[in-house]
Formats: C-alpha cells, structure tokens, sequence
C-alpha cells in the first residue's frame, strides 16, 4: 500500500527525532523510519537484572551542550554528576602515578615533557581558533593541514616520545581511532567544534561532567512518544528513489512516499542505501571517506567502588592498551561501583578477534594493574562492540580522513534535489555528539520546512 507523507525521516536516533518533532511543530506530515527495533541509536541502555541501566553508547553531557540540556529538562529527566572526586591514576609502561582530579591538575611527567606538551597545545590551539566551523576548507592552509593526520603533524612539531604518544591517547579517547587515521584539519575542527581541547577532555566544566538519570535512551523514547505517528522499527531502508514528484523510500518489504526525505545515518551507512538516480559522484566519494571509529565499551560492576576508599577517582589513563581509558560510572543512589573502560583504536580492531573470555580477562588485567587485586571480585562484565552493530558500524562517530574536508567538505550538508542530510557528523557545533545530533535536527528541518514552502 503506498502511504503519502510530507517528510520521511531515515534513521530514530536523536537527529531523525529531533527534526521529526520540529517538522511536526511546523506543521507537516511525517514518518520516521528506523532499521533496529528499538529507538536511540547510537544511544541504548541496559538494563540490570535489579532495573537499574547502564548507556552502553553516548552518556555525558557538559556544558555548552546548551541543546542537551533543554531537552533534558522539557523532557523531565534528572542529570548526576560523573564522580570525580580523588586521586586519577597515570600508568606509564609498568610505573604507576596520582595525579588530581580537578582541571589543570598536571601528570607527574618529566618538566621537558610538560613544557613541551604544553607547547604544542599552544601551537594547537591558535590554529583552532581560526577555524571557520561552516567550512573549514576555506582556511589558507586548509589543503597544507589536510594532507597531514594529527600523528604525523605532531611528529614534525616535537620530538619527545611522550608528547606524541599522549596525542594518540587524545585521539583514542575523543575518536576511538588512532592519530594517525585522522586528519588534522579534522582535529582542529573538531577541537573548535566541541569547545576546545580542556573542554572535550574534562569531567568537571567538560564534556564528561553529568550523565542522565535512567540512561540516554529515554531521550529518543520520550521525543518518539511525542511524535503523531509511531515510529516504523524493523524497517531497514535499502533504497531511495526521486524525482521531480518527490521520494520513495524502499525497505525490503514496503515502500512510503513523500516530497522529501531526511537521511541521517553515519556517513558510510548513508553510502550503503542505493540511490535512484544515482547520486553525484562527489557525494559518494565524500561517504567513502568517513569510516566510523572502532569502539568497545566495557562496563564491570563491583559490590562497592572499592577505589573511592583508597582515595582514587576511578579513572586511570595508561600508556599501554588494551584499556588506556578508564572512569567512574557508578550509578546515583545504588551502592554498586562501576567501571567503564573503552578498546578503541587499534586496542579495540585487536579485541574484536579476541572471544568474550579474552577480553574479560584482559580488561580485568589491567584493572588489577591499576586499583589493585581488588579489582579481581567483580559481579558483571557488560560489553558493546559497536563495530559489531549493523545499523551503526562503529563510533563514537565518523572521522575525516585526510583530505576529505579539503576535497569534499562541501557535500557534506548540500541537499541533492529532495535527500537532505542530517546526523551528529553532519552537525558545526559538537560534531559527533549527541549535542550534534539534536543541532543537526533542528538544521534539517528548518532547511526542510524552506523548501517545502518555497515549492
Ligand atoms: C560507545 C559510544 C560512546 C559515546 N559517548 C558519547 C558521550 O558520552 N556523549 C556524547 O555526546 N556522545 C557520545 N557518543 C556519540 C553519540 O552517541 C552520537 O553522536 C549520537 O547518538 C548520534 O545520533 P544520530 O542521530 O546522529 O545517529 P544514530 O544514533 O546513529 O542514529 C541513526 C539511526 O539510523 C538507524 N539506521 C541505520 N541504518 C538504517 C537504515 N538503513 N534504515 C533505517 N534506519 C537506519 C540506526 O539504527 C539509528 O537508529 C557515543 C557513541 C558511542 C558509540
């Protein structure tokens, strides 16, 4: 049965919502189809046999991300604090250090390793400043910075081990991939985009500083319940047809038609649906380009947060894989401690070979490295290969490969007759954030709404 709308919506994560409910407000028509059986996406919470939930996907907020917190408050739901009270531990190849917690607290490095740490990102941040977030392309030395990865731009500006190893923990911790798969223009973009490099890295002031109470999930639950039509799960969309009429919208069992669609899928997921006529080649060559991070999150739970007691935050940061993340994330009110700790990178393409045992025993390895034997007790080991997971392929988000700004930036959100591009990686500000995605919602719809009333 052919069913008319104005607006189909590819894709219930958080941008598909967002620019759902908006279009809805002004006042159109619309379907969201979605390809998993649940809403959320890259958000999806877990729950424990005792009704509490862990986010095994996106779940701090901080501040700037002024959107996040809007919806959270119209939707009703409570923030808590990421603890970080303590000492934060530095394992450096065997050798274990405290550092503080609290911002601007430094590592127990050699001063020459500091300084030049430090001078770099300097260096960093001046070039961040003059980023223009609409088109980074368009800087003068955008081709000069976008032929070079954030490694190989960081081995020509120092010559200290320490520093370059600590940009490719930079670039696990804030891609989930290595410096040397990155571009440097996308670094300083990103860098700009999420605020600057302390407020990416932080816990307090930063983008870690709060989770939501009852996980991130709810956010997409809430929004879909608020949405006149339900949402179409199990619907993967295979193909696209348009024309000067407007848009079908394929799955392998049905097809809905509309005078536009929004497609918010992770770049290379949007380069998967087959488009009818095909799509320019500059466009497909842009989604050839940005591969999503490889990520898996790890969670165990323990009776207590046994580290509190010997004045620990929880957190470790390590030289050496496969966990060079770790942190806090105990829930509010449960006397339980968690820990959660993240593969990525090459750490995290290594563990996907590994069976479920390895990896448990490896995480635990280096959690006793780090807090101690206790760390062997633990009640649960909850994990998410995102890598794994066939609507998203990876994460946190899709990276730019060098060149791909220089190349092919401007495709990124430019509307091929009725297909409008939406999704975190789409978005100038917080890019790759759940604050992305609700920004890059609001964009499409309003870019949207224009067209339909103009047509
Ligand atoms: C492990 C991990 C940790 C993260 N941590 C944080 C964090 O702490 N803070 C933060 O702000 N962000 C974090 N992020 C990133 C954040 O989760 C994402 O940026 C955000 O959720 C993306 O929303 P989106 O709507 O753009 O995309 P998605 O959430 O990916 O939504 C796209 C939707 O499209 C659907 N889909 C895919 N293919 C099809 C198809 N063919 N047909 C129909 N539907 C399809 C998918 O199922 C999905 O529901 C994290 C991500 C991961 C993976």
């Amino acid at each position: 049965m052919i069913k008319k709308t104005d607006v189909i919506v590819i894709g219930a994560g958080l941008s598909g919502l967002t620019a759902a409910r908006k279009l809805e407000e002004l006042g159109y028509s619309v379907k969201v189809i979605e390809a998993r059986d649940r809403v959320g996406g890259r958000n999806e919470t877990h729950l424990l046999a005792d009704g509490q939930v862990l986010d095994l996907g996106g779940q701090w907020i901080g501040p700037t991300q002024t959107k996040m917190y809007e919806l959270c408050k119209e939707l009703k739901l409570e923030l808590f604090p990421t603890h970080n009270e303590g000492k934060v531990i530095l394992y450096d190849h065997g050798k274990k250090s405290l550092m503080g917690s609290k911002n601007g607290a430094l590592p127990k490095l050699n001063v020459f390793i500091l300084l030049g740490l430090g001078l770099i990102i300097k260096k960093i941040e001046k070039r961040v400043d003059q980023i223009d977030l609409d088109a980074p392309w368009k800087h003068p030395k955008a081709k000069v910075w976008d032929s070079e990865t954030l490694e190989s731009w960081v081995r020509k500006n120092t010559k200290l081990k320490k520093v370059r190893a600590y940009f490719n923990i930079v670039s696990e911790v804030v891609f989930s991939t290595e410096a040397s798969d990155i571009s440097f223009l996308h670094f300083l973009f990103y860098v700009k985009s999420g605020s600057g490099m302390d407020n990416l890295l932080n816990i307090d002031e930063g983008a870690q500083k709060e989770r939501v109470v009852g996980g991130t999930q709810q956010i997409s639950i809430r929004l879909s319940e608020l949405l006149k039509n339900e949402v179409i799960l199990e619907s993967p969309v295979t193909r696209i047809e348009q024309s000067e009429n407007g848009v079908k919208v394929f799955s392998k069992e049905q097809f809905w038609q509309a005078k536009k669609v929004i497609v918010t899928l992770p770049p290379t997921l949007a380069g998967r649906i087959t488009y009818a006529p095909p799509l320019p080649g500059m466009r497909d060559q842009l989604t050839q380009r940005i591969p999503a991070g490889s990520v898996i999150k790890i969670q165990i739970i323990y009776k207590t947060p046994f580290w509190r007691k010997k004045g620990l935050t929880g957190q470790a940061v390590s030289f050496t894989g496969p966990l060079k993340i770790v942190m806090d994330n105990s829930l509010p009110n449960d006397s339980r401690g968690v820990l959660v700790m993240f593969m990525e990178g090459n750490d995290g393409r290594e563990a996907s070979e590994w069976t479920l045992e390895k990896r448990t025993q490896k995480a635990i390895g280096c959690l006793v490295k780090y807090f101690g034997d206790e760390a062997k007790d633990y009640l649960d080991y909850i994990e998410r290969n995102w890598c794994d997971e066939e609507f998203t392929r990876g994460g946190y988000g899709g990276h730019f490969t060098p060149g791909v700004w220089s190349g092919f930036g401007k495709y990124l959100r430019k509307p091929i007759q009725h297909i409008h591009w939406a999704g975190a990686e789409t978005a100038t500000v917080w890019n790759g954030y759940m604050e992305g995605a609700v920004r890059s919602g609001e964009r499409v719809a309003t870019e949207v709404s224009e067209t339909l009333k103009d047509s």
